[in-house]
C-alpha cells in the first residue's frame, strides 16, 4: 500500500504514526486515504478521457458520507443498490442524473423514489422487475429510463461467492432471454430504453472475462440496432480487482484502453462503469489492538479487538489480508506463526492465520486493504459497537464517523 510505510521502526500512514492515530480516535479504527481514493478515480476518469463516459462509483464498497462527497467534488456518478444507499447518495451531495440503480430485488417504493429523484437508469434485473417498474411509472405518470443488465454467462475467474455473470447466478437477465425482454420494453408506455449493462463478478484479475463479456453486450447492441432499439449507454459494471497479497490486477488504464479499443465502431455510446473496490481498498486500513496472547499446544493466537463484526471478509470468504505490526519486526526478534482471531464467539473469527510476527499484549496491527467491504460489511454481532473511520486528508487527519456508543447499539429497540 503506498501510503504506508515504516520510518525509524514504526508504522506511518501517510506521514501520521498508526500508533498516535489509535491513541487519538481508539481501536478498532478504520483510516482511508482520501488522496489514494482521489488518485485512483482521476486516473479511471483520465483513462476515458476524449469519450463520452460516466464512473458510477459502487457505493457497496465504502459508503461513508466523506468519502462519497470527496468522490461528489470531482464529479462522480454512483451505482446504488438500495434506497439506503440511494439516500446516502442524494446526503452527500450527488446529481441524481449521475446514479445507476442495480440490485435484484427492487421494492416499489425503492422504485417511487429513485422516479420521483429522476435517477440516471435502472439497471433492471428480471422482465417481473421491467414490468413492477412500468407499473409505477405509470401510476407517477413519469417514463422510466432503463437498461437491462445482462447475465453472459461468462467465468469471471474469481471467488463463486462473488461471481455474477453465469447463469447459475441470481443476476440479470439471460443472455438468450435479452433480446425478448428489450423487446417486450420497446412496448411498454412508460419505459425509455436507455443503455445495456452487465458486471461479472468482483476482484478480477485477468482482463479476458472483462472483455468476452463485453464481446456478448456488443453482439447484443448489434442486433438490438438491427431491431430498431437504439442503445445510448453500455454499462461495463465494476469487478476489477486489487493486490492483496500478490496478485498483478489489470490497471484501470489497461482494461479502459483494451475495452476502448473493442468499442472503436461504438463512438457515439456513452461508456459506464461501476467500480467499487479498485478506487477504495487500497486506501484504507484497520487498526486494531492485542488484547492478549495465548500460546496453547501448538497453536499461538494473538487475539485483537476487531473481529470478524468489523472485517468479515476472511471470515466469510477466507480472504488473505496483509497484516502489519505497528513496530517493525527486527532481525533478532523471536516469532510465532499467529493466528489473529477477533473477540467473536464463532470458530471462523479470524482477520489472518499463519502469520509470522513477534507480539506482545497492547501491541498495534494493521489490516492492509481494508478501504472496500469493510466497515460497509460491518455488523453489532455480540453487541460490540461499529468502528469509528477516519479520512487522511494530505497532511490532515479527521473523524468521518464517530465510535459508536451503547445507546447506539439499542437504538430503536422496545421492552
Ligand atoms: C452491480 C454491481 N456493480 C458494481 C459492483 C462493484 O464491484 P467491485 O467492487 O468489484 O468493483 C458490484 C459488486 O460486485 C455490483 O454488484
Ligand atoms: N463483499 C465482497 C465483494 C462483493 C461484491 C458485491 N457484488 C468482497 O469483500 O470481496
Amino acid at each position: 500500500m503506498d501510503f504506508l510505510q515504516y520510518q525509524n521502526g514504526k508504522l506511518i500512514a501517510q506521514g501520521h504514526a498508526i500508533a498516535d492515530l489509535a491513541k487519538q480516535y481508539g481501536t478498532p479504527l478504520y483510516v482511508y486515504s482520501r488522496d489514494y481514493i482521489e488518485q485512483q478515480w482521476i486516473e479511471f476518469d483520465n483513462a476515458l478521457k476524449g469519450r463520452k463516459h460516466l464512473i458510477c462509483y459502487a457505493i457497496k464498497a465504502n459508503s461513508n458520507l466523506a468519502l462519497l462527497h470527496a468522490l461528489v467534488q470531482l464529479g462522480s456518478g454512483f451505482d446504488i443498490v438500495s434506497q439506503g444507499e440511494l439516500e446516502r447518495v442524494l446526503k452527500a451531495g450527488a446529481d441524481p442524473k449521475k446514479v445507476v440503480f442495480s440490485g435484484v430485488a427492487k421494492s416499489v417504493i425503492e422504485i417511487e423514489r429513485a422516479l420521483v429523484v429522476g435517477i440516471k437508469c435502472f439497471n433492471v434485473e428480471s422482465e417481473a422487475e421491467l414490468e413492477r417498474i412500468q407499473m409505477v411509472a405509470k401510476r407517477l405518470n413519469k417514463i422510466a429510463p432503463i437498461s437491462l443488465r445482462i447475465n453472459p454467462d461468462v467465468d469471471a475467474k474469481t471467488h463463486p461467492y462473488i461471481s455474477t455473470g453465469l447463469r447459475d447466478n441470481k443476476f440479470g437477465i439471460s443472455y438468450q432471454l435479452a433480446r425478448d425482454v428489450y423487446h417486450k420494453a420497446a412496448q411498454l408506455s412508460h419505459i425509455a430504453i436507455e443503455g445495456i449493462d452487465c458486471h461479472i463478478g468482483s476482484q478480477l484479475t485477468e482482463l479476458s472475462p472483462f472483455l468476452d463479456a463485453a464481446d456478448r453486450v456488443l453482439n447484443l447492441v448489434d442486433q438490438l440496432k438491427n431491431d430498431g432499439i437504439v442503445i445510448k449507454h453500455i454499462d461495463l459494471g465494476g469487478g476489477l480487482g486489487v493486490c492483496y497479497d500478490d496478485e498483478v490486477p489489470p490497471k484501470s488504464s489497461e482494461l479502459v484502453n483494451e475495452i476502448l479499443k473493442k468499442l472503436s465502431a461504438y463512438s457515439d455510446i456513452e461508456l459506464v462503469f461501476e467500480p467499487g473496490r479498485s478506487l477504495v481498498a487500497n486506501s484504507g486500513i484497520l487498526i486494531t489492538k492485542v488484547e492478549y496472547i495465548k500460546h496453547q499446544d501448538d497453536n499461538h493466537f494473538a487475539i485483537v479487538d476487531a473481529g470478524m463484526n468489523d472485517l468479515i471478509r476472511p471470515a466469510l470468504y477466507e480472504a488473505w489480508m496483509r497484516i502489519l505490526p505497528e513496530k517493525q519486526t527486527t532481525d533478532d526478534a523471536i516469532t510465532y506463526a499467529y493466528n489473529v482471531v477477533g473477540p467473536i464467539c464463532e470458530s471462523s473469527d479470524f482477520l489472518g492465520k499463519n502469520r509470522q510476527l513477534s507480539l506482545q499484549q497492547d501491541d498495534l496491527l494493521v489490516v492492509c486493504s481494508s478501504g472496500a467491504y469493510g466497515f460497509s460489511m460491518a455488523s453489532n454481532y455480540n453487541s460490540h459497537p461499529k468502528a469509528a473511520e477516519v479520512f487522511l486528508e494530505a497532511s490532515q487527519h479527521r473523524l468521518i464517523r464517530q465510535r459508536e456508543n451503547f445507546d447506539m447499539l439499542w437504538q430503536g429497540e422496545i421492552i
